[in-house]
């Protein structure tokens, strides 16, 4: 379990994290999205004890983590898979680490196989591609077999295998009733890996619910209608809380009927249709119609 607590944390002038609350549960995988610049790496830092906060708590299972004796078995960390002495092998590296946290070689070993990296682990992490680096990073996070997760980007540099390699990973780990909280800027696969979704922008928490909640917050279905007729059945298809747009000669967007109903009111008037498809929004619809007013680099449109 994952707590802030009215977490603030400022650097002169600039807040980074504003009075931010919530709860990280554990059996669940929980997505931390947000814009460029938004803290999430702030809040991941005073999370794990790398940053002291300027006012709030940051609670792992109930107790701020620089207290823990043993900090890698109770939270697994991923904040920047570069962080390793270039020069050390992998093996050398995780063996380091484990050793300062009393955890045996063998574990060493059995987070190299689960991560995929026992076939390199003779060579140095300088030489690591990204997503070679990313995975160590996760045997690192693992190395305790710690009940929570914090992942700072984990998906970031890794190629489709990898990526799928993941969202197996995370679920599984979550399915074992351990707390994952992870940031991704990849919507796509926010949206099969994560049950739970926190938004926040410039320091605050923009949504905090399941992530059905988030997308259907987003709203709208659109059913796409291809007929030759389509200038008829756009008159006919209005009511309350209908929008009909015409976006060529025979293609019709709708958006407040159904397909169902688009089709009967289409039988009725006598048109053909050709073609009748079903358009949910999708995370990244959700996302930027909740981060849009909290986007610090936005380019022109000329741009
Ligand atoms: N050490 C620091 N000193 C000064 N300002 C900082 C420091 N760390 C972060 N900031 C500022 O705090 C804000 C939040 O940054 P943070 O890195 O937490 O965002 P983020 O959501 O992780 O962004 P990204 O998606 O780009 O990684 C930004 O305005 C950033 O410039």
């Amino acid at each position: 379990m994952i707590e802030a607590q009215h977490l603030t944390k400022r650097y002169g002038s600039v807040t980074a994290v504003d009075d931010v609350s919530f709860l990280v549960r554990p059996g669940q995988v929980t997505g931390f999205l947000g814009p460029n610049g938004a803290g999430k790496s702030t809040t991941f830092r005073a999370l794990t004890g790398l940053d002291r906060p300027s006012s709030g708590r940051a609670l792992i299972n109930g107790a701020a983590l620089t207290d823990a004796i043993a900090p890698l078995s109770e939270v697994g960390v991923l904040l920047d898979a570069g962080n390793r002495h270039p020069g050390r092998t992998a093996r050398a590296h995780l063996r380091a680490l484990a050793a300062t946290n009393g955890i045996s070689d063998r574990r060493v070993d059995e987070v190299m196989e689960l991560t995929g990296i026992a076939s390199v682990s003779a060579r140095r992490a300088g030489s690591f591609s990204l997503g070679m680096s990313q995975r160590l990073g996760l045997a690192a996070a693992l190395l305790g077999d710690p009940a929570t997760l914090i992942l700072d980007e984990p998906i970031n540099g890794l190629d489709p295998d990898g990526v799928i390699w993941v969202r197996h990973l995370l679920r599984s780990l979550a399915a074992e009733g351990r707390t994952v909280f992870l940031s991704s800027h990849l919507m796509s696969e926010m949206a099969v890996t994560a049950d739970h979704l926190i938004v926040i922008g410039r320091g605050r928490i923009l949504a905090d619910a399941p992530l059905a909640d988030v997308l259907d917050g987003a709203g709208t279905e659109t059913v796409e209608v291809q007929s030759p007729d389509a200038d008829r059945l756009a008159l006919r298809l209005p009511g309350a809380g209908v929008t009909v747009t015409s976006v060529a000669a025979d293609r019709l967007e709708v958006t407040g009927r159904s397909a169902a109903e688009v089709a009967a009111l289409a039988a009725a008037e006598g048109a053909l249709i050709t073609g009748l498809t079903t358009r949910t929004a999708s995370l990244e619809d959700a996302y930027l119609a909740l981060t849009h007013s909290s986007v610090d680099y936005a380019a022109s449109a000329a741009a």
